[in-house]
């Protein structure tokens, strides 16, 4: 079977999934795409042989979209996400599945009504084989119970438009989702701390930041956001247990000797990153979707990181250690599975 794809935000991520379901993965095929710019939905339709349309609700409304993919800015996704479960629609929506709470509430809320699990939220990291090499180390107790994660989150630079919130709503976000599946626990307290400001900031903008979480089982998590590092695409994950260490492999690349030194190139940007783990997440969205029923992670997973991600706004503006909010996951979601 073939899942019929529709698309809407054809951005960059939203191009750079059509390529991927179109030329890398099996099983799918781009029938349709909107954006609220009109051309650009047009010229990345053309490209693909699909139709543009002309508003998400038309999109998801066509008889031949399958399944919908969002991937149109943040505070758009809640629309489009409850408006495909109403149509019984299998949606990818990258992350976040919402930017309040509330709207991931009702998302969660309207997918227990519809009875079956239509959402899966874009937490790539969950498919990198290095981060699921550490989940299988610590599903068998290799380090022997975790107490302590090391992380580190650094992008080269950010638009102007980026500003100190989006260090959580849009980067540390990643961080939340993965430790709270590799660890099987859940984020209960948040402290963030503010060190000198890089001179490439803007000058609104915090950055560095230091978040520290406290998970349930009393684990203790350092991450550093420094979205201005100049040097790359840097992510760094080590947890620290009981007995041992492990640590989250660096990209495979060669290794350069010349003029005396030894350089190892670091990667650029997200998609050369996690190139592999987005298009593994992408067929196994496609297959699961194609068996009946999404997999990943899910709409409470996409709920449980923005009440986090709020935490840690608060956070770092009252500098105040503040805890996590969460309602008690329904059934319905209970197993991880869900
Ligand atoms: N998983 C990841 O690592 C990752 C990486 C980058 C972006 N993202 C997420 O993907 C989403 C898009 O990011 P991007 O970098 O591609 O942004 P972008 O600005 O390049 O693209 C977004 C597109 O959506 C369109 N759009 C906005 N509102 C719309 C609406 N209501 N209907 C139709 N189209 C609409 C815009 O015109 C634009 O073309 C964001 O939520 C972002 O957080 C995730
Ligand atoms: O939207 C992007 C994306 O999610 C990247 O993976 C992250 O590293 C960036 O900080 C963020 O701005």
């Amino acid at each position: 079977m073939t899942v019929r794809v529709g698309v809407i935000g054809a951005g960059m991520i939203g191009q750079d999934h059509i390529r991927r379901l179109t030329e890398v993965i099996t099983g799918a095929e781009v029938v349709a795409v909107t954006d609220i710019d009109a051309d650009r939905a047009a010229e990345v339709a053309a490209r693909v042989g699909a139709r543009a349309v002309a508003t998400g609700a038309d999109l998801i409304g066509q008889p031949d979209v399958d399944a919908v993919l969002v991937t149109s800015w943040g505070p758009t996704h809640a629309e489009h996400v409850l408006a495909a479960i109403a149509a019984g629609k299998p949606v990818f929506c990258e992350k976040p599945l919402a930017t309040e709470a509330a709207d991931c509430l009702r998302i969660v809320e309207a997918e227990q009504a519809a009875g079956r699990r239509l959402v899966q939220v874009g937490f790539m990291r969950r498919y990198d084989s290095g981060y699921r090499e550490l989940k299988s180390i610590l599903d068998a107790g290799g380090i022997g119970a975790p107490l302590m994660v090391h992380c580190a989150h650094r992008n080269p630079s950010v638009p102007e438009s980026y500003h100190s919130a989006m260090a959580a709503q849009d980067t540390a976000v990643h961080e939340i989702d993965v430790l709270r599946w590799l660890l099987d626990d859940e984020i209960v307290a948040v402290q963030v701390l503010a060190p000198r400001r890089t001179r490439h900031a803007h000058a609104e903008l915090q950055d560095p930041q230091i978040m520290l979480f406290e998970t349930a089982s009393g684990i203790r998590i350092d991450l550093e956001v420094f979205v201005n590092c100049q040097w790359g695409y840097d992510i760094q994950c080590e947890t620290v247990g009981e007995t041992g260490l492990a640590r989250l492999p660096e990209p495979a690349r060669a290794t350069v000797r010349s003029a005396g030194t030894t350089r190892t190139a670091v990667p650029q940007d997200w998609r050369e990153r996690f190139v592999t783990a987005f298009d593994v997440e992408f067929q196994e969205w496609i297959d699961a979707v194609a068996a009946g029923e999404p997999t990943g992670p899910s709409a409470w997973d996409g709920y449980a990181a923005t009440v986090i991600t709020d935490a840690t706004v608060e956070a770092l503006r009252s500098g105040r250690t503040v805890g996590v909010d969460m309602k008690d996951r329904p059934a319905f979601y209970a197993g991880g599975a869900r």
